[in-house]
């Protein structure tokens, strides 16, 4: 029997409901499509960093290269950690390391869910950049604590870097309508954006058949609410497709909905699986976290490691259980009920 091995990285809050909830389902759907995970689990977290001075062991990056995919929750506990240090210590170092440059994020409602525009259609799949831009860490502060005290933090776009995400915007906007949004920022960023403005015209003579217009964020935000229809492939920076994706599972109806797949397109090292969300520690230990996003990141894992059928089950579960409006009123369904219904909608 086929065995895939599978990392989890819990980490901190609801990321820690989540991912079990994701696991479980993974679980009983490997078992019916005949293949089996393997899974090791790490609790490399902030309570980990309270414990140990780091996010994970020095060698962490080494032990995950091994697996064939990682499944995380959520990092991050502001009241014990700075953000900055959890962020930089775990999350962002693994998504660098292992060139998982496109972070692809769908944004759609689901059977049953309204979300608060009622955006009925909405459909629409962001393409973040994942490893450079304004997350590259560049920067420093120096005459800390005086009047003269001064932060810098430099974006990194490097032709590479975007030449590579947005390459990756065009094939899939090839692979669904056509269409393809390029968010910038050129007319206050006039190095940066305007590189990728230019980038973007350059790739667009290579992609005759892919339509490409460039919105400026601010726009795309308001764009993203009001028309929604006119939008299908959007493709952005990493912090403004960090803004974006937040926008787009607000209209989804919740953070609760929005999966993410950190991909490393080449397969020279694992891809990693997450909801959007963070580990939301005002609903932490509530039981009422929804695991739906994580769920539907744990479909993502399938399709990436070629498990179609499979993935498409999760899927088809997971719409069953909001079509019966389990799960599609943000707080009213426990986290538990929501993931039993969606096991035994797998059958
Ligand atoms: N990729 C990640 O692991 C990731 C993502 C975002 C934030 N964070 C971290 O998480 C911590 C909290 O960040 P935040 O509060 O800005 O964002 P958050 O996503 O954790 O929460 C924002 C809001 O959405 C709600 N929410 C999130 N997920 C939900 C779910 N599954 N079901 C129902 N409601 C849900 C929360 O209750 C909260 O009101 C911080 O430490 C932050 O750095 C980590
Ligand atoms: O990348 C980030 O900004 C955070 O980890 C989180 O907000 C995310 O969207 O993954
Ligand atoms: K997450
Ligand atoms: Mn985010």
């Amino acid at each position: 029997m086929k065995t895939y091995k599978i990392a989890l990285l819990p980490g901190d809050g609801i990321g820690r409901d989540v991912t079990a909830a994701a696991w479980a389902v993974l679980e009983k759907t490997a078992a019916a499509n005949g293949f089996s995970l393997d899974a090791t689990s790490y609790p490399w977290s902030c309570d980990y960093y309270l414990e140990n001075g780091s996010m994970m062991p020095a060698d962490g990056i080494e032990t995950l290269r091994s697996f064939d995919a990682i499944l995380l929750g959520a990092v991050g506990w502001p009241r014990k950690v700075p953000d900055s240090v959890s962020l930089h210590g775990l999350l962002l170092p693994i998504r660098k390391a292992f060139v998982q440059y496109a972070n692809i994020r769908p944004h759609r409602l689901l059977p049953g869910v309204q979300g608060p525009l009622r955006a009925a259609g909405f459909d629409i799949l962001c393409i973040r950049e994942n490893t450079e831009g304004e997350y590259s860490g560049a920067g420093g502060r120096v005459h800390q604590g005086t009047d003269n005290e001064v932060a810098v933090e430099t974006s990194i776009f490097t032709r590479t870097g975007v030449e590579r995400i947005l390459r990756f915007g065009f094939e899939q906007a090839r692979a669904r309508s056509g269409k393809l949004a390029s968010v910038t920022k050129s007319n206050a960023q006039k190095y940066s954006m305007v590189f990728w403005d230019e980038i973007t015209q350059r790739l667009s003579a290579e992609y005759p058949d892919v339509e490409v217009t460039s919105y400026h964020i601010d726009a795309m935000a308001a764009r993203m609410v009001m028309a929604p229809d006119s939008l299908d492939v959007v493709v952005a920076s990493n912090l403004f497709g960090d803004i974006l994706t937040d926008l787009g599972a607000a209209i989804q109806g919740g953070l609760g909905f929005a999966a993410s797949a950190n991909i490393n397109p080449d397969r020279s090292a694992p891809s990693m699986f997450e909801p959007v969300h963070g580990s939301a520690p005002d609903i932490a230990h509530l039981g009422i976290a929804n695991p739906i996003a994580a769920i539907w990141s744990g479909a993502m894992m399938l399709e990436h490691l070629g498990e179609k059928a499979a993935a498409a089950r999760v899927m088809a579960s997971i719409e069953a259980t909001t079509a019966r409006g389990i799960g599609a009123i943000p707080g009213k369904d426990k986290t538990d009920a929501i993931t039993a219904s969606v096991l035994s909608a797998l059958g």
